[in-house]
Formats: C-alpha cells, sequence, structure tokens
C-alpha cells in the first residue's frame, strides 16, 4: 500500500509540496490535508483530488508519516492536540515550520518520538524545491530514506548534520525564493524605465534567471568564472556589474541572510518556550 501522508495545515508551503508531489505520481488517494475551514479544504480537494478533513486528529489516525506545516506561532497548541495520538499511531513526523527546534516538538507532542525537520520552498510547487533535512536521534535509517523519497519528489534534497544549521538552510533556500521574486520586481521595474513594456521585461527577467540557473547547475565551472564569461572587457555587463559591486550588493546579501537566519532563532527563543 502507498505510504499515507497527511499534511496538517493546507497553507502555501504544504499545497506547494502536495502540488509537486501529485505531479511526480503520487497518489492523491495517499495524501491528506487538514484545516479548521472546510470553506478553505473545498478548492484543495477540487485542485489536486485529494482527502481533506477538518480534524487534525482524525486524519494522522490513518498517515504514516504526519507533515506539521502550520504557522510555527500555532504549532505548540496543534502538536498538544496531536500527541495522543501521534503516541499511539507513532508515524514519522516532519516539521516544515522555521525555527522550532526538534526537541520542543518532541516534547510538546508527549515525547520519545522520530521527528524530521525540514526547510522546504515553496518552488516545490513545480518540482523544483530545495529541502534541508535533519534528523532526530530517534529517526532510524529507513524513516530518512521515506522523507528523502517524499521531498526529492518534490525538488533537490540536503541532509544537514547539525540542526542549528537549518537556520542557515532557511537563509539560502528557505526563504530565498523571494530574493530572486524581488529581484524579477527590481529587474522589471528598470527594463520598463528603460521602455520595455512590462511583460517584456518580466519574461525575459524570469527567462534569463532560469537559463543562468540551468546553465550554472549543468557546469563544472564556478558561478564566478561564468560571470566573467559574460563580462567583456570595457563592455556593458562590467559597467552593470560594477554598479551592483560598488553598491554593496554582497554585503547586503550577507546582512539580508543573517538577519534571516537571527530571526528563525528569535522564532525559536520566543516560540520554544513550554
Ligand atoms: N511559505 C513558505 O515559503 C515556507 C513556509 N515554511 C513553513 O511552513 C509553515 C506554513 O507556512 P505557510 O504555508 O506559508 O502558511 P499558511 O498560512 O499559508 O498555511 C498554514 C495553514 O495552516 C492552517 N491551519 C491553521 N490552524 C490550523 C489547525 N489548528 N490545524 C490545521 N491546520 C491549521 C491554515 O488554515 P487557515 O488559513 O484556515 O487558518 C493554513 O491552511 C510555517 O511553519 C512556515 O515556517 C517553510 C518553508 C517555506
Ligand atoms: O518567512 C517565513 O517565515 C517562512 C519560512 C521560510 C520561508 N517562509
Amino acid at each position: 500500500m502507498a505510504t499515507r501522508v497527511t499534511f496538517i495545515g493546507a497553507g502555501n508551503m504544504a499545497s506547494a509540496i502536495i502540488g509537486g508531489m501529485i505531479e511526480s505520481g503520487h497518489s492523491p488517494s495517499s495524501i491528506t490535508a487538514t484545516s479548521p475551514s472546510d470553506a478553505f479544504l473545498a478548492p484543495v480537494h477540487e485542485r489536486y483530488g485529494i482527502h481533506t478533513n477538518t480534524d487534525n486528529v482524525a486524519a494522522v489516525a490513518q498517515a504514516d508519516v504526519v507533515v506539521l506545516a502550520v504557522k510555527p506561532q500555532i504549532m505548540k497548541e496543534v502538536c498538544e492536540g496531536l500527541a495522543s495520538v501521534v503516541q499511539q499511531r507513532r508515524p514519522l513526523l516532519i516539521s516544515v515550520a522555521a525555527g522550532l527546534d526538534a526537541e520542543t516538538l518532541e516534547a510538546w507532542l508527549g515525547g520519545d518520538l522520530a521527528i524530521v525537520r525540514c526547510m522546504p520552498n515553496t518552488p516545490a510547487l513545480v518540482g523544483a524545491g530545495a529541502s534541508g533535512l535533519y534528523a532526530n536521534a530517534k529517526v532510524s535509517d529507513e524513516q530518512r530514506t521515506l522523507a528523502t523519497e517524499l521531498m526529492e519528489a518534490v525538488g533537490l534534497v540536503a541532509w544537514v548534520e547539525e540542526e542549528p544549521l537549518l537556520d542557515a538552510v532557511t537563509a539560502v533556500s528557505g526563504s530565498g525564493p523571494a530574493y530572486f521574486f524581488l529581484m524579477f520586481e527590481a529587474m522589471e521595474e528598470a527594463g520598463v524605465r528603460l521602455g520595455l513594456p512590462a511583460e517584456t521585461a518580466r519574461r525575459l527577467a524570469m527567462q534569463t534567471a532560469l537559463g543562468a540557473a540551468k546553465m550554472a547547475m549543468a557546469s563544472d565551472k564556478p558561478p564566478e568564472e561564468l560571470r566573467r564569461n559574460v563580462m567583456s572587457p570595457g563592455g556593458t555587463t562590467e559597467r552593470a556589474v560594477s554598479r551592483l559591486e560598488q553598491g554593496g550588493l554582497r554585503q547586503l546579501m550577507a546582512e539580508a541572510m543573517e538577519e534571516c537566519a537571527e530571526r528563525a532563532r528569535e522564532m525559536a527563543a520566543e516560540l520554544g518556550k513550554r
């Protein structure tokens, strides 16, 4: 029988993973998603053909894997409500919440449980996600393989052996799509200022990002060399890149990502109080 996966929460991140799983051939009938509101679940059911349920406990009672995909701020309440069924059923638990550490989640769920923390990102929806995974000591090799298979169905998987590194993963890839979307906005606005129709500037910017990522992933050359190949001496790219360097792009990126990781640590401290 197919592995039965229940998502607690059916929002942006859960929908992205569910959409990617189905796209990669996972049977919709083995997936359940929960949310407090039937009105919210109806379109999810309609769109993906999965089971939906407003009752978290009933949905977990049938699950082999439970993906905790609610906002960190309500995770304590949700976990405490699930503790009894989880202790009985003992599924593999995968939390996608930013910040919250495995020890805290395990305590909220009644203790002594296999917990994988996963930091995915929304491009999972199109099978191009990037996830960092960390397993607590109770996760078996089979369960690690199961978590890997589940997340590889929607993109790249990288395991980290030290839990705090998940905050770095959050800064790179969990929040990362937003950095590129912001870059698209900025490139579109600048393209329009240079006279292009907005739609043309947007499509060119996105295709360029896709092409650059594909090319860099297929190449054995580091990004720096690929960049230098675009920069003809005395040419246009050199002028643009020097402006970005003078404007402090690298330092700005370092600071933004440090803030991101710091926020994950703050959230853990704020929410992890038991
Ligand atoms: N968005 C992203 O790019 C990423 C998010 N994450 C993590 O994913 C998690 C979810 O984020 P995101 O999907 O963006 O948030 P959303 O707000 O989009 O989704 C949260 C979902 O949880 C549902 N929910 C609320 N209360 C309950 C409950 N008691 N039981 C079951 N479901 C409930 C909400 O339903 P309703 O709307 O009806 O309240 C909603 O469907 C967070 O912990 C976040 O840190 C991780 C990586 C990337
Ligand atoms: O912004 C957030 O808190 C979540 C976690 C990573 C991406 N979105």
